[in-house]
């Protein structure tokens, strides 16, 4: 069953349904061995795509494939690929253990391994307890388990954070990269780039149905031109100032201070020296990533206005396909707060146990059989 590569390709991806473009001439490749994540606002045409990744939609054109074959194509596409696209559905009055069971019957695996999923998602002890009384996250560990029972080389989740608690994104961020390093392919969605940043190696950030962006996080957190941020007693003096020593890009921020490009902080001081201007405070400035999914996004998001401000941001969003990150400086006004540490008491569903840490931090756990190992079986 893993004799393809796990990598998804997407191509020239198009869904129209009636007047609505969902998904438009989307691209990109999801590599083994990484986590992915794909990423944009409410209504940008995730589930859509992942809905024709899985062969529940039809492309309006365009390709999708995992091992190089259309879902339809995989043979017991259960034992390639685990998918999620929604943590319901379960039977209210089956218990986690049964729904498992019928699944596995459903696929071709043994009960047994309705145990080791319950196991490595962190249910067993809630193994006999009703799908029906179960958290949102619970059903998300339900869910997650459901897409292990075939032991497969791809999962692709649709929001799997959604509804788990900190602890429990914590937990799962452990268990996706422990499982992409095993050289196993992950593809996760999230509308909110902060639930996912520590998680995913590479992004596909896409809006209205088009990709905004395509590549490594780090590439993207690195395109950002860094300014210095610097709070001066006469902003209008080092303006001009800084205008004679040549540098133009000097945006005056709503906190009162300048964001300077194109010099370093030591260079900026030195010229409010001179201009016998006073200097407050002076920092370089972080990269905010979730500003710059904003901007990379804007149009979608109709909420209340920016409390940020003008950010000076000028790259508008790219036509068509991959075009790489836009330039621009960001201002430093909004602090995204990781996941702290790795609480271990932190969830407490009544008759629910987190897994050991050593086994949250290893794929697969002890005990576990890899494919020919005398697992399940074979699969074309
Ligand atoms: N079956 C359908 N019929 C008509 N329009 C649809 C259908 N499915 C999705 N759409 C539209 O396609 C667009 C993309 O929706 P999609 O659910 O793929 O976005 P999404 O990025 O997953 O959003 P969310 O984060 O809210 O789930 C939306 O405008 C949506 O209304």
């Amino acid at each position: 069953m893993h004799d393809g590569s796990g990598r998804i390709v997407v191509q020239g991806l198009t869904k129209q349904f009636g007047p609505v473009t969902a998904v438009q001439n989307l691209s990109f490749t999801v590599e083994p061995g990484s986590v992915t994540g794909f990423l944009g606002p409410n209504g940008a045409g995730k589930t859509t795509t992942l809905r024709m990744l899985l062969g529940l939609v039809n492309p309006t054109s365009g390709t999708a494939t995992i091992n190089g074959r259309p879902f339809d194509k995989l043979g017991n596409p259960g034992r390639v690929v685990g998918a999620v696209l929604e943590a319901q559905g379960f039977h209210p009055k089956r218990t986690a253990l049964n729904h498992l069971k019928v699944y596995a019957a459903a696929i071709g695996v043994p009960d047994q391994r309705a145990q080791e999923v319950l196991q490595l998602v962190g249910l067993y002890e809630a193994a006999n307890r009703r799908a029906g009384g179960f958290s949102l996250g619970m059903k998300q560990r339900l869910a997650l388990a459901t897409a292990l029972l075939g032991d497969p080389q791809v999962l692709v989740l649709d929001e799997p954070a959604n509804g788990l608690d900190p602890e429990g994104i914590a937990w799962l961020r452990s268990f996706l990269q422990s499982f992409a390093r095993a050289g196993r392919t992950v593809l996760i969605s999230s509308h909110l780039l902060a639930e996912v940043e520590q998680t995913v190696d590479q992004v596909v950030i896409v809006s209205r149905g088009q990709t905004m962006y395509y590549g490594p996080l780090e590439t993207l957190r690195r395109s950002q031109q860094s300014r210095v941020l610097v709070q001066p007693s006469d902003p209008a003096t080092l303006v001009r100032a800084l205008n004679e020593a040549g540098v133009h890009q000097v945006e005056q921020l709503p906190d009162g201070r300048l964001a300077v490009a194109g010099m370093d902080a030591k260079q900026v001081a030195d010229v409010a020296l001179k201009a016998s201007v006073s200097v407050y405070g002076i920092q370089e400035e972080q990269v905010d990533l979730e500003r710059l999914f904003f901007q990379l996004t804007s149009g979608q998001y109709t909420g209340a206005p920016s409390p940020y401000g003008n950010t000076g941001y000028q790259g508008g969003p790219p036509t068509g396909g991959y075009q790489g990150p836009p330039s621009g400086p960001m201002p430093q006004q909004y602090q995204q707060q990781p996941p702290q540490g790795y609480p271990q008491q932190g969830y407490q569903q009544p008759g629910y146990q987190q897994q050991p840490p050593q086994q949250q931090q290893q794929y697969p756990p002890q005990g576990y059989q890899q494919p020919g190992q005398g697992g399940f079986g074979g699969n074309a």
